[in-house]
Formats: C-alpha cells, sequence, structure tokens
C-alpha cells in the first residue's frame, strides 16, 4: 500500500460564474512524481496553485501530508516547495545571496554554495539571476524550492522554452529530488515530459480529470482497445537527430 500525502475530492475553483475546476478528486502517493498533465486553459495552474495554498478553492476538500488545507495552510507552507515566477527575485543580488536571504526567511540553516552545486550553479554563484540562461534560472528556482528541506515540491511547467539538452538535464534533477524522497507534483503540457519525468499522470481537460494512471498503464490501455497508429511511425523523430548531432551536455556554460 502506498502511502497518500496528498488527498483531493470533489474540488471546485468557480472565477465568477465560471467554473474552472469542476469537482476533480485524485491522490498523490509519497515519493512519486504526479503529472497534472492538460492543454492551456485546462485549469492545471488553478489547481497547482490552490495545493499551494496561493488561490482559495470555492468548494471541495484537500489534505497535504495530513493536514486540512482550509484550517492549516500555515503547516503546510512550512512542508511544501513552491517554485516562485522569475519576479520574485530581488535583480541586485548575486545567487548566493539569493540563497541565503530565502534561508533567513524560512528560517533554515542552509549550506547555499552546496545547494548552488546540486543543481549545477556553483560557478555562477556570484551571478545575477537575469545573467542566467533559461536552463539555469530553471535550476536556480528549483534549488530555491528545496530550501526548507521540503516534503514535497510543486513545479508549473517547469521546461518551457529549454532547448532539449536543458530539458533532459532537468528531468534528471528533477528524479534526483524524487529519489531523494521528495514528493514532486508538476504541471506540463508536454506529452514527452510526462512519459519520461512522471511515475503517474491525471490528464485534465476542461476541468475536469479524465484519466489518472502510469504512462505506461495509459498506452497500454489505449493499444489493448484496438487503437492503431494511421501510419507505421519511424523508430526516431527529429529530436532523436538533433541530441545525438549535437549531443546530451548542457550548451549554457
Ligand atoms: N484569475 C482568473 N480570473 C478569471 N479566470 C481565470 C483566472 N485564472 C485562470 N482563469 C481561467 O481559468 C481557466 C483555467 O486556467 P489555468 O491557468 O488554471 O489553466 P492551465 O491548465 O494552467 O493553462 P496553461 O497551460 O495555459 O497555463 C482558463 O480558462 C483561464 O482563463
Amino acid at each position: 500500500m502506498q502511502k497518500i500525502i496528498i488527498s483531493v475530492k470533489d474540488l471546485v475553483k468557480k472565477y465568477g460564474n465560471f467554473e474552472a475546476v469542476k469537482g476533480i478528486s485524485f491522490d498523490v502517493y509519497a515519493g512519486e512524481i504526479f503529472g497534472l498533465l492538460g492543454p492551456n486553459g485546462a485549469g492545471k495552474s488553478t489547481t497547482l496553485e490552490i495545493l499551494e495554498t496561493l488561490r482559495s478553492k470555492t468548494s471541495g476538500e484537500v489534505t497535504i501530508h495530513g493536514f486540512d488545507l482550509e484550517k492549516h495552510p500555515a503547516e503546510i507552507k512550512q512542508i511544501i516547495g513552491v517554485q516562485l515566477q522569475n519576479s520574485g527575485y530581488y535583480p541586485q543580488l548575486k545567487l548566493i545571496e539569493l540563497v541565503e536571504m530565502f534561508a533567513g526567511l524560512y528560517n533554515q540553516k542552509t549550506d547555499a554554495l552546496a545547494l548552488l552545486k546540486s543543481m549545477q550553479l556553483e560557478d555562477k554563484a556570484n551571478s545575477l539571476y537575469k545573467e542566467l540562461s533559461g536552463g539555469q534560472q530553471q535550476r536556480f528556482s528549483l534549488a530555491i524550492t528545496l530550501i526548507n528541506h521540503p516534503k514535497i515540491i510543486f513545479l508549473d511547467e517547469p521546461t518551457t522554452g529549454l532547448d532539449p539538452q536543458a530539458r533532459r538535464n532537468l528531468w534528471q534533477l528533477i528524479k534526483r529530488i524524487r529519489d531523494n524522497g521528495t514528493t514532486v507534483i508538476i504541471t506540463t503540457h508536454y506529452m514527452d515530459e510526462a512519459e519520461m519525468l512522471c511515475d503517474r499522470v491525471a490528464i485534465i481537460d476542461s476541468g475536469k480529470i479524465i484519466s489518472i494512471a502510469s504512462p505506461e498503464q495509459m498506452i497500454d490501455e489505449l493499444l489493448l482497445s484496438g487503437f492503431e497508429k494511421a501510419k507505421e511511425t519511424k523508430r526516431a523523430n527529429l529530436e532523436d537527430v538533433f541530441i545525438h548531432l549535437t549531443g546530451k551536455q548542457l550548451r549554457e556554460e
């Protein structure tokens, strides 16, 4: 039996008369990478922000690590890590100073350089955030989510805008965070990302969950239903060619 760390029951979010989240229910298991997968406007960010305690819900029940979202938001904030939008970083501070500042805010003793090193950013410790490449910026915001040693981290479309090498690199880092015992909730609209990274995914469309399973189970179920691709697909695609020609190593340094 896997331990449930997040339980969501009949969650509804209305913006005025518009129902963006229409009564969704799902559980997240401790230690997994759980993906909310869906097209633009499906309700992924709204759901994530409610779980992060940053947005109010209209109705429904959410329990995170045994804490009721409505009654214990402060306790929940202590055990989660949230990826900040870029605007959250003071522009004049170096990365190492930003880590120290956030550690101070969380009242945590943190080895700032070791944390930057774990995200392959030790060479950038004295750089400003705006001087970083897109991949480095995402790795930095991943580092910031880890400052308070959270049990759960929330990542909203963490690889948007990154090149194939940087995306793969970030997937590896996220898997390492999972392997170290942190539960990861991620939103994405990239199918390859969900397939490569997530242990289980919920497919959400127009505010409703239409399927929850591991990517392999979903694919197997589709094949069992008699699905066949119209055309035999090649066993490689253009991205494979790109990676083959340009290599797997990061290009930003
Ligand atoms: N503050 C708001 N006020 C009114 N409507 C909103 C607000 N925030 C989101 N919405 C609407 O709610 C729906 C769900 O939005 P949400 O951002 O949660 O979707 P998403 O799945 O994260 O999409 P994307 O992939 O584009 O980020 C959309 O129709 C959006 O326009």
